[in-house]
């Protein structure tokens, strides 16, 4: 199996606080990976870590089992402003594109942004933010990546865009094997195009692995409230709240049936990443948010 991006250990810090922890993840090549966690969970900092961007101040990254700066050609970035020379035209940015890739699919950029309606002549500064958006995914697609990094790229986009700008994403990946990693906070488009999963909370990985997998490894349990004791089936209770007299849990299955005390349900990718960041936000010392006297 071919890695695209493999950290060990990897650290990054401003001053005297790690913006990116022990951060070991491995991501297949052909995947499509969401990148989720609360805001300054570290996210962008990962991102420019992988893009050469930032240098570790600790651990190792690896892209394509090399240093991120040797395969800037291989690699596609739109950052989360989507910062493009803003008044040049979509036009003139395909033709700037050709003179600095190597590889360089100029028919590619300018279908899609017709195909989008996206004006050839006007300066993109003068276009909407999520016109903006599809410029630089235009862009970034134009120049034939083996891995594309999106750093919340569709969070200005109305739904038709999104769900369109997903498409194309899937599409671009079954094409060519583009592996995608992008960050974004909206769960339910990520569920419908990614297959793979990295939850960052607090500058760690909380969770990482393909969708399918964690869907089937997960369940949420409802039955009579719970004490502490261990469930039948069940490796971890990830997540539990709990009624007077009913308990709902949301667990990582283990060997065997599940105790049938308990009522069984499917999960979403939604649910588990919000147990997973529900649970270690439980860890947050409540003195983190003490106001010195
Ligand atoms: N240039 C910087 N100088 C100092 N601290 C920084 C800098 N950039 C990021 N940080 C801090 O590092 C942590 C991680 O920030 P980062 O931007 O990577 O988070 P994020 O998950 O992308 O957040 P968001 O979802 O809000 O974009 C935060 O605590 C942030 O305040």
């Amino acid at each position: 199996m071919e890695l695209a991006v493999e950290t060990r250990g990897l650290g990054k810090r401003y001053g005297r606080t790690w913006a990116v922890q022990d951060c070991t993840l491995e991501l297949p090549a052909g995947r499509i990976a969401a990148l989720v966690g609360p805001n300054g969970a570290g996210k962008t900092t990962l991102l420019h870590l992988l893009v050469g961007l930032l240098r570790p101040d600790a651990g190792e990254v690896r892209v394509f089992g090399r240093d991120p700066r040797a395969v800037l050609a291989d690699v596609g970035f739109v950052a989360q402003d989507t910062p493009l020379y803003r008044d040049f035209t979509a036009a003139e940015l395909v033709t700037m594109g050709g003179k600095l890739n190597r590889r360089w699919d100029a028919p590619l950029a300018r279908d899609r942004l017709a195909r989008l309606g996206i004006p050839p002549d006007k300066p993109v500064g003068k276009l909407s933010g999520g016109q903006r958006a599809q410029v630089a995914l235009a862009m970034a697609l134009a120049k034939r990546p083996r891995l594309l990094l999106l750093d919340e790229p569709i969070a200005s986009l109305d739904p038709l865009a999104r769900r369109e700008f997903m498409q194309t994403l899937m599409g671009a990946v079954a094409e060519s094997e583009t592996t995608v990693l992008l960050s974004s906070h909206l769960l339910a488009d990520l569920e419908r195009a990614c297959d793979h999963l990295v939850v960052l909370q607090q500058s760690r990985v909380q969770l990482t692995g393909g969708v399918d997998e964690l869907l089937d490894t997960h369940r949420t349990l409802a039955g009579p409230r719970a004490g502490s004791g261990s469930i039948a089936g069940v490796a971890a209770v990830v997540r539990a709240s709990h009624t007077e007299r009913q308990s709902t849990l949301l667990v990582r299955r283990g060997e065997g049936p599940i105790d049938p005390l308990w009522t069984e349900h499917g999960v979403t990718l939604e649910d588990v990443v919000l147990a997973y960041l529900a649970e270690a936000d439980a860890r947050v010392p409540a003195s983190a948010w003490e106001v010195p006297a």
